[in-house]
């Protein structure tokens, strides 16, 4: 039988509404507790340079509080690349940063950040962090993630969840192509940003894809029917989809 998808939940927006008051509420620990109560397969955290939604402190605080594989998500930067050593998370995604931007926009340039990438992943794979790209489903990105040794990519799917009628079928056929090329070359394709109750199951059909991270969506529905009514209708889409 073909592996469950995983789900992994991106708690950033939660530390997002935590720092609109500056204090401790609410907390991103308490998220990620109730997505491991609730039957969530991970957590996300995306510890940007600016620090506006997820701060250093949380990742230790996460890291204790639940058993859950961690998937930090970083900047190619010295100072990312310094932290995920000693954070040690169960995976780190590689992701395009820019600080004005509102989110992020598009997928890391990996063919054309080679040689700036080459030695952030070869360190963090040295440590047995396990590497993933967040690049876009393209050949060009495909072939530079496998140049570049990463054991995982995650497909950005900002641009399908954006987009609307053919626009929207020809983003599908683009990621569920680079997905199933991506598992022929012994790659572990993931898929996220932007994904909804509306948009997820023609994702979650695609059956090389090992895992989606869900965040900025379900902390949104989290207000309305509470963090783990929300993780629980999306991993039933999920698995509806399959
Ligand atoms: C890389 C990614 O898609 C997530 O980290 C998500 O973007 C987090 O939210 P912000 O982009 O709003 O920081
Ligand atoms: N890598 C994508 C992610 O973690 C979640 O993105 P979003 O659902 O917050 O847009």
């Amino acid at each position: 039988m073909a592996e469950r998808l995983r789900l992994g939940v991106n708690i950033d927006h939660v530390a997002t509404i935590r720092n609109a008051r500056g204090g401790d509420h609410p907390d991103p620990v308490r998220a990620a507790e109730i997505v491991a109560a609730v039957g969530g397969n991970g957590i996300t955290a995306h510890l940007r340079e600016d620090r506006r939604h997820i701060r250093d402190e949380d990742l230790v605080r996460i890291q204790a509080a639940t058993e859950l594989p961690l998937n930090l998500e970083m900047a190619a930067t010295e100072e990312m690349l310094e932290i995920a050593l000693r954070h040690r998370p169960h995976a780190a995604c590689i992701v395009p940063e820019k600080r004005e931007e509102r989110t992020t926009e598009g997928g890391l340039d990996a063919a054309g950040l080679h040689n700036q990438l080459a030695p952030v992943v070869a360190r963090l794979l040295d440590a047995g962090i396990r590497v993933s790209l967040f690049i876009e489903a393209s050949e060009r990105q495909l072939d530079a993630a496998l140049r570049l040794g990463a054991p995982v990519v995650e497909f950005h799917t900002g641009e399908y969840a954006h987009a609307t009628g053919e626009d929207r079928a020809r983003e599908l056929r683009r990621i569920a192509d680079m997905a199933a090329l991506a598992a022929k070359n012994g790659i572990e394709p993931h898929a996220g940003h932007g994904l909804t109750y509306d948009n997820v199951q023609p994702i979650a059909a695609i059956p090389q894809l090992a895992e989606l991270n869900i965040g900025h969506y379900l902390v949104g529905e989290a207000v309305f029917v509470g963090l783990e009514g929300a993780v629980r209708t999306m991993r039933d889409l999920m698995d509806e989809a399959r």
